[in-house]
């Protein structure tokens, strides 16, 4: 089954029907008669370049902006005209700057929606513990503190506690990491990617990062000026093939090693490597690298780990009393199924080595993947996304 099948396949939670914003004062609309599903249990990302609408397309969506006409449909409600403050507590809200009020407790923030919705206080206090929880931060350490006394990270943290309380179906999350530094944002990202596996709330999240874009999306829209669509697919279908020039250039150059991110060792076959224990005799190790094509080989300790890498020079070199233990190179470029192959080809560049060692979670060693099986992997990804692009468009594949 192919991505878009499955996209097909699942039920629709967000509708936007025509969806036109037109600001007093201002010439062109805003947002201009868009038509967008977005399916349950699914991170859909609004990505464009500055003025494109998509901050006026989500807010939208909870009404913070009310539209000009069309029709927002919310798990087959016509939402458009019914309460707005009811609206809001169905969907969850994260905006980067957190919104936190200053003057209450983390644990009185996060309970927020809770207590909108007349929760009694023990279930509050569970789902509070629960939420802190989830995003890593302690309820004992941090229940009782106030939003400055956190850093960045960790208010934002808080944020997505917050907009989780209620437990919406819908999350709505405006740039969320957009004021943080690169390397928290990327811990966060993370994290959220994880509390989502989850949670799988139908969210729509809007960014000016493309790379952000492609590391969160299930499906990306990428807008034009007047909230046009360029493109809405998978981040593998946009990286692979761009609808159009101005898809193509806002992606930018880099389009293959943005591709890496989006495929895992795991995908790939490892191959074998001649391996000895380290309890083989220096002889017997000799002898198997005679007959192998490699000109080294990789040491296992008892339980099948990586321990050395050892090369013909240093089996020459040790005497016949000397144990594999004792001699070789402590091995580097050691890669799970779960890492992406920009994080193998990264191991592989610093290490300065044509293989990486794939291991299993207990640390096993797997087999190994070479320069070579990344490079046909990226091949093939790219053959289908071209041939699912060809069959979209009704041509032969
Ligand atoms: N309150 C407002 N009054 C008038 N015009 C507005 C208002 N808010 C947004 N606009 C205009 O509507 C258009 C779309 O703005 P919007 O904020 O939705 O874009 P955006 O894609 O989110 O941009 P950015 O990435 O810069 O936040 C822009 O031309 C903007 O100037």
């Amino acid at each position: 089954m192919t991505s878009a099948d499955s996209h097909e396949t699942r039920q629709v939670m967000i509708r936007l029907e025509k969806l036109t914003k037109h600001y007093p004062g201002q010439q062109r609309n805003a947002v201009d008669g868009l038509d967008l599903d977005i399916n349950e249990g699914e991170i859909v990302v609004l990505v464009g370049p500055s003025g494109c609408g998509k901050t006026t397309t989500m807010k939208m969506i909870n009404r913070i902006i009310e539209p000009t006409s069309g029709r927002i449909i919310l798990n087959g409600e016509d939402v458009t005209r019914t309460d707005a403050d009811q609206l809001r507590r169905r969907i969850g809200y994260v905006i980067q700057q957190t919104g936190l009020f200053p003057h209450m407790t983390i644990g009185e923030n996060v309970a927020t929606v809770p207590k909108l919705l007349g929760w009694d206080k023990s279930r509050t206090d569970a789902r509070v513990d629960e939420l802190l929880n989830m995003v890593n931060m302690d309820p004992e350490i941090f229940r009782h503190r106030y939003p400055k006394q956190l850093s960045g990270g960790q208010q934002q943290r808080i944020g997505v506690a917050r907009a989780l309380g209620g437990d919406p179906t819908v999350l709505l999350m405006d740039e969320p990491f957009g004021a943080i530094d690169p390397i928290t944002r990327d811990r966060l990202q993370n994290e959220f990617l994880r509390v989502q596996s989850e949670v799988r709330k139908t969210i729509v999240f809007v960014t000016h990062d493309i790379d952000e874009a492609i590391k969160m999306g299930d499906r990306i829209a990428i807008f034009k000026e007047g909230s046009q669509l360029a493109q809405y697919d998978t981040p593998e279908q946009i990286l692979t093939a761009p609808a159009d020039d101005f898809v193509a250039e806002f992606i930018g150059r880099g389009a293959s090693l943005k591709r890496l991110n989006l495929s895992y060792v795991g995908d790939i076959d490892p191959r074998p490597w001649p391996t000895v224990s380290v309890s083989t005799s220096i002889a017997e190790a000799r002898e198997t690298l005679r007959n192998a094509a490699e000109s080294a080989l990789i040491v296992v300790d008892e339980a099948g780990r990586p321990h050395s890498w050892v090369s013909p020079e240093e089996l020459n070199r040790a005497g016949e009393g000397s144990s594999l233990k004792e001699i070789g190179q402590t091995p580097r470029a050691i890669v799970e199924p779960r890492a992406t192959l920009s994080d193998a080809l990264n191991e592989l560049i610093a290490a300065r080595y044509a293989v990486t060692l794939v291991v299993d979670d207990t640390g096993k060693l797997q087999g190994v993947v070479d320069i070579e099986q990344i490079n046909d992997s990226i091949r093939s990804m790219r053959a289908s996304a071209v041939t699912e692009a060809r069959a979209s468009l009704g041509g032969e594949p």
